[in-house]
């Protein structure tokens, strides 16, 4: 993608002179409104939401649903006007039915990722305003600083030691640094244009004031929306779902063309015949798939906001619920986050104010993202910068984990560098110490007593920032990272941040279901232990940025396994860590909220940060914490393991009871000289059943089906399936004896008997099947028993309503209902000890074992 040429090289052109006067006013409310208006909020058009009747009318599209209404309509022409009403009825209610659920889930949850939406900070009315992204216009100045995301494309306007990193755009991996000076007239491609930043790319460090030119799909990207589409790989659910479709549609057309087969040898009505089959197609389609799992997820993701948690994208939810390892990191998570400067010492130990004073200095100056233990050095004290201005800045990064700022007086121009200690003692030739802060040079005794001071110091569970200095040339403009040598160190700034004494307790309780968790940090191994400690966090292994540089991605998976605690790692190698475990088969979850964790959010199954993080995190997070707190997160897991548990429920109803139901009737058209059921009674007997299925979302999950992360096994169903659906075959089949041979049943009195039965099984079975345990001590939701009963009591009472003219039932005789009820009560135990049957032996005999790990 390096060479995508826009249309125009906008950048080149001069900024209009009258748009520099609105500069350090912005546009006027009324006149945003106004280009609102015109240009479209700063969204690309694919993602605009399409009209709720085109959502409607989609649901139609059904291949099924098209044939059951053409096949019907023909059969109109021929005279059966009434069956086809009935059809279209049926079929209009359901696909309403269906739409109506999934529109209201889909409604409320969108609702919610708006409360997280990414905001920017806009100049208007010469108030700097904080706004949603999509609300911005051309002509809007923006503010921006690291981490953030770039709202839409722009000129630079201004800027101080500004990267961002465009690589999504131009492929290149490196920050560039952006300014406001015109490239020359040949930088016409995208990459070259240093004056301009653009949609979807994002500030690395540094800070810019930056004058918007296109948003929306005016925008660069906007332009290639479609191919940089982040089509986020399905994930395991998502998949195990798309294969459960697939083995009921092959099972749906084999039986169909059987039936279809078997009705023309033994020259019975073919249209009759079709719209039967078509109409038996129907009844196998779990259509209320989509709708069950979507409100699930929504309900699951309403219940989760009212614990302080926002879903941005739904199935992560699911993604939840299957998590079996946790990487996090280290501030804010395990720690208060609160950071105060706690000792500031000079190289060997001794209390100092020259440390303090130039890393004052240091983050005074600095005009990146201030991260907290810049803001604990400036709450801690003040110093006056008089003279002092400041001439050019290195920002910091998490590959160097430091940042330097070149300061001058008019006398003395000075580079002042504050980092991780190991890089910045590594870089000094010198120590300053004594009460003259004399400059010593560095022996290698030096330098082995003044790590031994600082390695002290993180033992004692302190945040330990290096400070040094050295003179510069006054001619020297430009500091660069070459310059950060032959340092003077000053000495080191001490910071307490204290464990999070809620966090010792929410990491045991999710180890407890299944998650062990994993530490990953830019901090180092001593504070990190110390941590641990405190925390009571066993560490069963350890591996650091360094070590793991050595180690290839399969060595690395290997060692990762036992490993617990990953330190001083960067960016890059944080989602190596992330990937490896991911290859092991693992479900992982990553927690940050930094810069530096953007890539392990967005490689993570689940991504979750927190509602303070920085920009690009949020963005590539899917689940938003609004209370950085781990037992928010634990209700989580488990509110994605009941999400999964109300959806299997539902797929086990579909593959057992109702397949077995529709099976039958395949088997029943062997042998029976007329249908064995007609079709209206089929969709009429499909769509009770499925409102009877309607409230499975609100259902509540057995605990002990919570206490383990759990994963969509395609396997575990269709084991199911073959242990269960055969048992409701086996009642169809008695209930066509008892028909035939004891109640010498017609046609009509057939196909009603047989309605009410397969109704009834089908519907009550839920209460089986709902649970792993035994049916009478895990109750249901009142709505689902309520629901399911008044289902089962209209089947008993149709045959003799009203209506029963129109669909064909008959008045069953009271002998059927004593013969009824006698076999539903024994199909239904059947079901019971089939179904202990399969979680005791078959279960356990296919039970995988997972690779084995740490509690933690
Ligand atoms: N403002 C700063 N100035 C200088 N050095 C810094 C600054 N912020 C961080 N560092 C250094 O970079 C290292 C990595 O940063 P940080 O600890 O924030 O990484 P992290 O991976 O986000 O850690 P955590 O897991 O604690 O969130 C720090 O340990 C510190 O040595
Ligand atoms: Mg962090």
């Amino acid at each position: 993608m390096a060479n995508t040429t826009p249309t125009t090289a906008w950048w080149l052109e001069p900024i209009p002179t009258e748009v520099s006067t609105t500069l350090t006013s912005g546009l006027s409310a009324a006149e945003a409104k106004r280009r609102l208006a015109q240009f479209g909020p700063n969204a690309f058009v694919s993602t605009q939401q399409r009209s709720i009747l085109r959502q409607y009318l989609s649901r139609f599209s059904n291949p099924l649903v098209i044939i059951l209404l053409a096949a019907s309509a023909i059969s109109a022409l021929s005279g059966e006007v009434v069956n086809f009403i009935i059809i279209t009825c049926i079929v209009l209610l359901s696909v309403t039915l269906d739409f109506v659920q999934e529109y209201r889930a889909n409604a409320a949850a969108e609702k919610l990722r708006h409360t997280v939406a990414v905001r920017t900070r806009v100049r208007r009315d010469g108030k700097v305003l904080d706004i949603a992204v999509t609300d911005v216009v051309p002509g809007d100045v923006v503010e921006l600083c690291a981490g953030d995301l770039i709202p839409a494309d722009a000129r630079v306007i201004e800027a101080h030691d500004f990267f961002v990193k465009q690589a999504l755009l131009t492929g290149e991996p490196y920050p560039v640094e952006k300014h406001a000076q015109m490239p020359p007239a040949s930088a016409t491609e995208l990459a070259e244009a240093s004056n301009a930043v653009f949609m979807g790319t994002s500030v690395i460090s540094g800070s810019a004031t930056v004058w918007l030119v296109n948003t929306g799909a005016q925008t660069a990207i906007g332009a290639i929306a479609d191919s940089v589409s982040r089509q986020s790989s399905p994930t395991a659910f998502e998949l195990g779902t798309r294969h459960f479709g697939l083995l009921i549609m092959r099972l749906t057309v084999l039986m169909v063309l059987f039936v279809l087969l078997v009705n023309v040898a033994l020259h019975k009505p073919l249209l009759e015949s079709f719209i039967f089959a078509v109409a038996l197609a129907v009844g196998l389609t779990p259509e209320l798939l989509p709708m069950v799992v979507s409100v699930t997820l929504s309900r699951g993701a309403l219940r989760m906001a009212s614990k302080d948690m926002i879903v941005k994208r739904l199935s992560a939810i699911q993604d939840l619920g299957s998590m079996d390892v946790l990487c996090t990191d280290k501030t804010g998570t395990l720690t208060e986050a609160v950071i105060h400067l706690e000792r500031h010492v000079d190289p060997l130990g001794q209390l100092s104010d020259r440390p303090l004073m130039l890393a004052y200095f240091n983050s005074y100056f600095e005009t990146g993202l201030k991260s907290p233990l810049d803001e604990a050095i400036l709450a801690t004290t003040h110093f006056d910068p008089g003279t002092w201005t400041k001439v050019d800045e290195v920002p910091f990064d998490f590959e160097r984990r430091r940042v330097s700022v070149l300061i001058d007086n008019g006398q003395a121009r000075w580079l002042l560098v504050k980092g991780a200690p190991d890089d910045v003692i590594g870089l000094c030739t010198h120590y300053e110490s004594g009460p003259d802060a004399h400059a010593q040079p560095m022996s290698d005794a030096d330098r082995l007593a003044i790590y031994a001071q600082y390695h002290a110091l993180e033992q004692e569970g302190l945040r330990v920032l290096g400070i040094a200095w050295r003179d510069v040339e006054q001619t020297h403009a430009h500091a660069v990272v070459g310059d950060e040598a032959q340092l003077i160190l000053v000495g080191f700034c001490a910071f307490i941040d204290p464990p999070k004494t809620s966090a010792g307790a929410a990491l045991s309780a999710l180890a407890k279901v299944g998650v062990s968790i994993k530490i990953v940090t830019g901090d180092s191994d001593l504070v990190t232990r110390h941590v641990c400690e405190q925390l009571h966090i066993p560490v069963t292994g350890l591996l650091t940025g360094k070590e793991i540089a050595l180690l290839d991605d399969h060595a690395l998976s290997a060692r990762a396994e036992t490993t617990n605690l990953f330190c001083r790692v960067n960016p890059g190698q944080k989602e190596r860590v992330l990937l490896a475990l991911r290859a092991r088969g693992h479900v992982v979850g990553y927690l940050g909220d930094g810069i530096n964790d953007a890539p392990s959010l967005h490689s993570a199954d689940v991504g979750i940060s927190v509602d303070s993080a920085v920009d690009v995190a949020k963005e590539a997070a899917d689940i938003i914490l609004l209370k950085p707190d781990l037992h928010v997160l634990l209700s989580g897991v488990l509110e994605g393991r009941r999400t999964f548990g109300n959806i299997l429920k539902y797929i086990m109803m579909g593959t057992s009871s109702n397949f077995g139901n529709m099976f039958s009737m395949a088997g029943a058209a062997l042998f029976l000289p007329f249908l064995p059921m007609l079709p209206t009674q089929i969709l009429l007997n499909n769509i009770l059943y499925d409102i009877s299925e309607v409230p499975i979302p609100l259902d509540k999950v057995d605990t002990d089906d919570m206490r383990h992360p759990q994963v969509l096994d395609l396997t575990f169903i269709r084991n199911f399936m073959l242990i269960i659906g055969p048992i409701s075959s086996l009642f169809d089949f008695l209930t066509f004896y008892v028909m035939l041979q004891v109640l010498k049943a017609n046609e009509g009195m057939f196909q009603t008997g047989w309605f009410v039965e397969s109704l009834c099984t089908q519907v009550l079975v839920i209460f089986i099947i709902r649970t792993r345990g035994n049916p009478l001590k895990s109750h249901a939701n009142p709505v689902l028993t309520v629901t399911s009963l008044t289902i089962v009591a209209l089947a008993l009472v149709l045959p003799y309503s009203p209506l029963n003219h129109y669909f064909g039932f008959v008045p069953l005789p009271p002998a059927f209902y004593a013969i009824l009820g006698a076999m539903v009560l024994v199909y239904l135990m059947m079901v019971e000890l089939a179904k202990r049957f399969f979680y005791h032996y078959v279960l356990r005999a296919k039970a995988k074992p997972r690779p084995a790990r740490p509690l933690l």
